[in-house]
């Protein structure tokens, strides 16, 4: 059967305020999200057993729990499919660093999978299920940079310059629930508009609790400060900076220490998923 190859895009938290805490446990957030140009990569094959089959195994993750095999399952019990998949996941992005990839390796499934079933499920409802995976998945599966606030879920479109970032990914995975639970981080921050954002400013809440437990983030983060002013992206542990152009970003990446890799990536405005979607439809179209 037709098989189908998707990115799935890493994002950065431009800013990441924390303004409460909710009766639930969770965080009320104001947070920028922008995608870069660099991710995971998919490919989904249907099977005809209704079975969901990863062919791809990530360390500490076990296969029903793979955020990629439980996103398809919940789409199958949303669309009552009798459909099924292999699926084949190319990593690139580091994990629990912040960038979202399991979050927007959720997402391409959800959206891929709908295509290659035809279960046509409008965006908004395949956010609503991926919402009930993961904070993130929804703004992924939108594919728009936004503001966003809530949990995460409530999106505002933006429209932000599309600078080359530097991204550096500290050897050590940070666990988001561990420093939401943190008694020393700012809970308090005054909402801000969407507006006096995008005139600048902003900052990451989460960043000083996670520079004082993990001195790997902290290391990374007044080293690319030497060059550019470098910031951590949601809760860590990858940091990045922006530069004028890709020559001066790789010239920054090149000098990095080993125990300190690195990439170079374009921030979009309209994810890497959304562009290879809209390709494939003028290509159906022409
Ligand atoms: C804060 C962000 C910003 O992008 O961090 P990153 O994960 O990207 O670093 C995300 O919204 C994270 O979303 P996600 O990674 O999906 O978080 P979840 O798995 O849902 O949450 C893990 C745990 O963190 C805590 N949590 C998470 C999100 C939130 N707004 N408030 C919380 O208190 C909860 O204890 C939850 O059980
Ligand atoms: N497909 C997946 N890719 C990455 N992590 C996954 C996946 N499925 C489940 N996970 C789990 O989710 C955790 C957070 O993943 P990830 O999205 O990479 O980090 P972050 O939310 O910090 O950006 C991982 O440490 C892993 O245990």
């Amino acid at each position: 059967m037709r098989s189908l190859t998707l990115p799935a895009p890493a994002k950065l938290n431009l800013m990441l305020h924390i303004l409460g805490r909710r009766a639930d446990g969770y965080h009320e957030l104001q947070t920028l999200f922008q995608f870069l140009d660099h991710g995971d990569e998919l490919t989904f094959t249907p099977r005809s057993d209704g079975q969901i089959r990863l062919h791809t195994e990530l360390p500490g993750v076990d296969h029903d729990s793979n955020l990629i095999v439980r996103a398809a399952r919940q789409l199958q019990a949303a669309s009552g499919t009798a459909l099924g998949a292999d699926i084949q996941l190319l990593k690139r992005l580091p994990m629990g660093g912040g960038i979202g990839g399991g979050s927007s390796d959720a997402a391409t499934t959800l959206v891929g999978l709908n295509h290659l079933w035809q279960t046509r499920l409008g965006e908004d409802r395949l956010a609503q299920i991926g919402l009930s995976l993961g904070a993130d998945v929804p703004v992924f599966v939108h594919g728009h940079a936004a503001f966003a606030e809530g949990v995460g879920e409530r999106l505002q479109r933006v429209q932000l310059s599309e600078p080359w970032f530097l991204v550096i990914a500290p050897q050590v995975s940070v666990s988001t629930a561990e420093i939401f639970s943190d008694p020393e981080l700012t809970r308090n921050t005054p909402a801000i508009t969407v507006r006096s954002l995008l005139a600048g400013g902003g900052r990451n809440d989460c960043q000083p609790v996670v520079e004082k437990r993990y001195p790997e983030v902290r290391n990374a983060l007044s080293l690319l400060n030497k060059f550019v002013p470098a910031r951590m992206t949601g809760t860590g542990a990858c940091v990045f900076g922006s530069f004028p152009n890709k020559g001066e970003a790789d010239k920054v990446c090149r000098q990095l220490p080993d125990h300190m890799p690195g990439f170079v990536a374009q921030g979009r405005n309209v994810s890497m998923l959304h562009r290879k979607l809209a390709k494939m439809a003028q290509e159906v179209n022409a």
